[in-house]
């Protein structure tokens, strides 16, 4: 008894170190419902990981949710403890997308998509940080109050990061006090437009309001972001007089011309010298959202770059997965602003996202409610605008890109710098552990059986498609809150606030 007591007593000291252990290993471990996985220290190994330096097959070793190493498979022997690998064999690993364009409708407008839904549907597409538009929610982001709702709106209801643009409108454009105070608020940048928004608190504004605003984003480092068209007097009328059948879509085409898209960058292009190197503006850079027109509007904007303005552009998959002669009559799910062009246009846009004349992509997914789409009375010129598209972008862009060549820095490199992100857009050491794994080589077909995350399927472009590259599972900051129709339990995403 004696013996037994005291030995108990010498072994205090190891049963402490092992509840010591055990301790330490479980305040380590994710809080509870962020992710999948329990591991807080772990490796994503697989034969296809997309590196800085090229495709590697090893793994990704994740500690913190950070990417602490990366191991080549002739590297690893005795290096990775069993248990602790997930494992996606052949699958891709790359970073998660990165979407700059993306229109969450919160606060306000949660019925057309929302922060809980959206933010689903990004990381059920591979999206591990998606920046919000100004626009869409009630009121839209425009000032520093405004900016505070989305903030409350957004806390605990994101399922990846999510940071915000500003808008910039005519009400803040000329009051560089009220900017700037927008801006130390926390908005990565701002985004304004050049011709009606369709939504009534966020009006256009003109070139005196760009440029003011350029000056004031100069001192802040930050970029503003522009719907570059502008209204045609004539392309309206033309329609109008001659009586069109608003069901085709070729007459909603004929009211948004390639010219409406090139006068406003003509118009921008007058401002866009000031953020050369030691131009009035240095600093602020001009981002074109969503460029259609690859021909007149993209060579004046390859000029300019080649001025050395700082400008960058985005196009959407939309652009370049569908042409405007495979549009069907009445299928409004299709209208956008700027329209879906011909096909030749389509050609030129791809060649000039391979060529690095267009920087970027991004979804510009823009939802509202089915009703506003007019899906029963198909008419083109009085339907809502805006494509639905966001769990589906990365399929979307390999169905159609595969045979142009789609890299991750148009998906993530990019966008991340874009938005003043450091620590995102490549798997690298020190980077956020941000990555989504899937199969490019998985055609799935996109249906009413295929689970969706956003809000309403029946209006997506994509929907009724055969599409490639199936998503397993994406990781957000070492989370894995994604994987094979499965969601973490809770809302664990961060909101990004520019400082
Ligand atoms: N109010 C919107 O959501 N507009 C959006 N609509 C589109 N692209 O058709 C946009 O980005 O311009
Ligand atoms: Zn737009
Ligand atoms: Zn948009």
């Amino acid at each position: 008894m004696e013996f037994q007591k005291r030995s108990f007593f010498s072994l205090l000291p190891v049963i402490a170190s092992i509840l010591l252990f055990f301790l330490k290993f479980s305040l380590k471990t994710a809080p509870s419902g962020c992710s999948l996985l329990h591991h807080n220290h772990y490796w994503i190994s697989s034969k296809r990981i997309v590196t800085q330096d090229g495709v590697i097959s090893g793994a990704v070793e994740i500690k913190d949710g950070k990417v602490f190493s990366l191991v080549k498979e002739e590297d690893w022997h005795g290096y990775i403890r069993k248990g602790q690998i997930v494992d996606f064999g052949e699958a891709v690993v790359m970073p998660g997308l990165i979407d700059v364009h993306a229109h969450l409708d919160d606060p306000g407008r949660e019925e057309w998509e929302g922060f809980p839904s959206g933010t689903r549907a990004a990381a059920a597409g591979g999206i591990t940080t998606l920046i919000d538009m100004p626009l869409n929610s009630e009121p839209s982001t425009v000032s520093e109050e405004t900016l505070k709702l989305k903030i409350n709106a957004s806390k605990n209801r994101i399922f990846v990061d999510v940071g915000f643009w500003g808008g910039l409108v005519p009400d803040n454009a000329l009051n560089a006090t009220a900017l700037e105070r927008f801006l130390r608020a926390g908005v990565l940048g701002l985004k304004s437009f050049m011709c009606p928004s369709g939504i009534n608190d966020f009006p256009m504004t003109n070139i005196t309001h760009i440029k003011e605003g350029l000056s004031v984003l100069a001192k802040f480092k930050r970029p503003l972001l522009v719907h570059a068209e502008v209204q045609l007097d004539i392309a309206d009328k033309s329609v109008k007089d001659d009586n069109k059948d608003a069901r085709l879509y070729s007459t909603y085409l004929e009211t948004r011309p390639p010219s409406m898209e090139e006068a406003a960058i003509r118009d921008l292009l007058t401002v866009s010298e000031n953020t050369r190197v030691g131009g009035p503006a240095e600093g602020a850079h001009l981002h074109i959202v969503h460029l259609s027109d690859a021909q007149s509007s993209l060579n004046l904007l390859k000029n300019a770059k080649a001025r050395g303005d700082s400008i960058s552009i985005e196009t959407c998959p939309h652009y370049l997965s569908f042409s405007a002669d495979e549009i069907p009559d009445g299928d409004t799910r299709f209208k956008c602003a700027p329209p879906i062009r011909d096909a030749e246009n389509k050609e030129k846009l791809w060649e000039a996202l391979r060529g690095g004349d267009i920087d970027m992509l991004s979804s510009d997914h823009s939802p509202a409610l089915p009703d506003l789409k007019l899906l029963q009375q198909g008419d083109f010129l009085k339907a809502w605008g805006g494509i639905s598209s966001l769990q589906y972008v990365l399929p979307a862009t390999w169905t159609s890109g595969r045979k142009y060549g789609v890299t991750f820095e148009q998906w993530s490199e990019k966008p991340a710098k874009l938005a003043g992100l450091p620590l995102k857009g490549s798997i690298a050491v020190g980077n956020y552990a941000d990555i989504v794994a899937w199969e490019p080589e998985t055609d799935f077909d996109l249906d009413q059986n295929h689970p969706s995350y956003f809000k309403h399927p029946s209006i997506s472009a994509y929907m009724g498609r055969k599409l490639s590259g199936k998503v397993l599972a994406t990781f957000v900051r070492g989370n894995l809150v994604y994987k094979e129709g499965k969601h973490a339990p809770a809302a664990c995403g961060n909101r990004l606030l520019a400082t």
